[in-house]
């Protein structure tokens, strides 16, 4: 089957309807994903020149790498199977345009060669990859993550045992999944003397993906390190605490309500997901041959907005803990606002916003 996707025709083959096939992976569901990778690299360009080679680490059909390819990027192509491996061959070749394709295990290929940016894609945690990736890669990762059960705290053994972290399944589940993920990827760049620092990171349809910006040396490593640290979360009243730092303090009963529900999710990564700046390039360069433009501006209109604060809230979820009728975001955000304080809404939802007053003052502003 043909498809369109961008500035590119692909081959992509027929996807069972159940579950991963025997037949190359492509996800049409995953276009908006796709369609953000090729605006954020574009904005990447402008701001580090030197940025040239773009490893597609988990091609595929090669839809990622084809159509990098296309907007001038020296690429490379990777995947284990050979079927991928002839895919992408022949997509490149349709499209007219030049590319390496490699048929390897990628973590032995990135302890052998550097690229600029590299893009990982892998189905479900993409942790086996983060070494290899984050100690070779010059500029840029970008990572997609499809297991946002064990991220967000929902398969708890599972989270712990791949993130080295603790998640805990909240009512902001995609955002603890989101920071579980980033947290991980910079202790691992951590690791390599690599300080890793996002600059655009969403939560959208069943996956977190996240674009760090590399920085090889010790100090920025350090810097990185700063920007861990633990959300204390009560079940019962909503209240929720960040603590910088990789060591816990958890108050023994909620500061807010005095219940014992307390739990404490970490070391998250609790510094900026977006770079505001970056969201607004990236949003510049969406074209108009992309077929989630619209999606993809609205996304990068809310993440350039949303405000630096570790956790979001929604209204639905408060109203109802507080057994009243929800009202219109932009009233609700206005009346947060009117009370001094600061208010934008979130991504992660329709109802979903971010402030910097604590759950009682919410109740409080909003309370007419
Ligand atoms: C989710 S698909 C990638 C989808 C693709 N990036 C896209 O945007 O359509 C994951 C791919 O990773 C490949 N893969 C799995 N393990 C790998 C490894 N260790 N090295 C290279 N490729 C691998 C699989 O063969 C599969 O084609
Ligand atoms: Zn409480």
């Amino acid at each position: 089957m043909q498809i369109r996707e961008g500035a590119v025709e692909i081959e992509v083959p027929e996807q069972e309807s159940e579950g991963i096939d025997d037949a190359v992976f492509f996800n049409p569901v995953q276009e908006l994903n796709r369609d953000l990778t090729v605006a954020a690299l574009r904005a990447y360009r402008e701001r580090e020149e030197r940025a040239n080679s773009y490893l597609d680490a988990m091609a595929a059909s090669g839809a990622r790498g084809v159509r990098a390819a296309v907007d001038g990027w020296d690429v490379t192509l990777c995947d284990l199977d050979p079927d991928a491996v002839a895919l992408c061959e022949r997509n490149l070749e349709r499209n007219g345009v030049e590319g390496e394709v490699v048929e390897r295990d990628v973590n032995a290929l990135l302890h052998e060669s550097v690229y600029d940016v590299v893009d990982i894609d892998p189905f479900g945690t993409p942790m086996p990859f983060a070494d290899a990736a984050l100690a070779n890669t010059r500029d840029l990762v970008c990572v997609t993550a499809t297991d946002t059960a064990p991220l967000c705290g929902a398969h708890f053994d599972s989270g712990v045992r791949k993130y080295s972290a603790i998640p805990r399944n909240t009512e902001y589940h995609a955002e603890m999944g989101l920071r579980v993920l980033v947290s991980a990827l910079v202790r691992t760049a951590a690791r390599y003397d690599v300080g890793a620092t996002p600059i655009l990171s969403h939560a959208t349809n069943h996956y977190a993906r996240t674009y760090l910006d590399l920085d090889h040396s010790a100090t920025d490593a350090n810097e990185a390190i700063d920007g861990l640290g633990h959300v204390h979360h009560c079940e019962d009243c909503l209240h929720r605490e960040s603590e910088p730092g990789l060591i816990a303090h958890p108050p023994e009963t909620c500061p807010n309500c005095g219940g014992n529900r307390v739990l404490t999710a970490g070391p998250i990564w609790l510094g900026q997901l977006t770079d505001s700046e970056f969201a607004a390039a990236t949003r510049e360069q969406v074209s108009e041959d992309m077929g989630t433009a619209e999606d993809c501006r609205d996304l990068l209109d809310t993440l350039e907005d949303e405000l630096d604060e570790p956790t979001h809230f929604d209204q639905h979820k408060l109203c109802k803990q507080w057994t009243r009728s929800a009202v219109a975001m932009d009233d609700f955000l206005e009346q947060l606002r009117d009370a001094g304080y600061e208010a934008t809404r979130a991504h992660y939802g329709g109802t979903t916003f971010k402030t910097d007053a604590a759950v009682s003052e919410i109740e409080a502003a909003t309370s007419e």
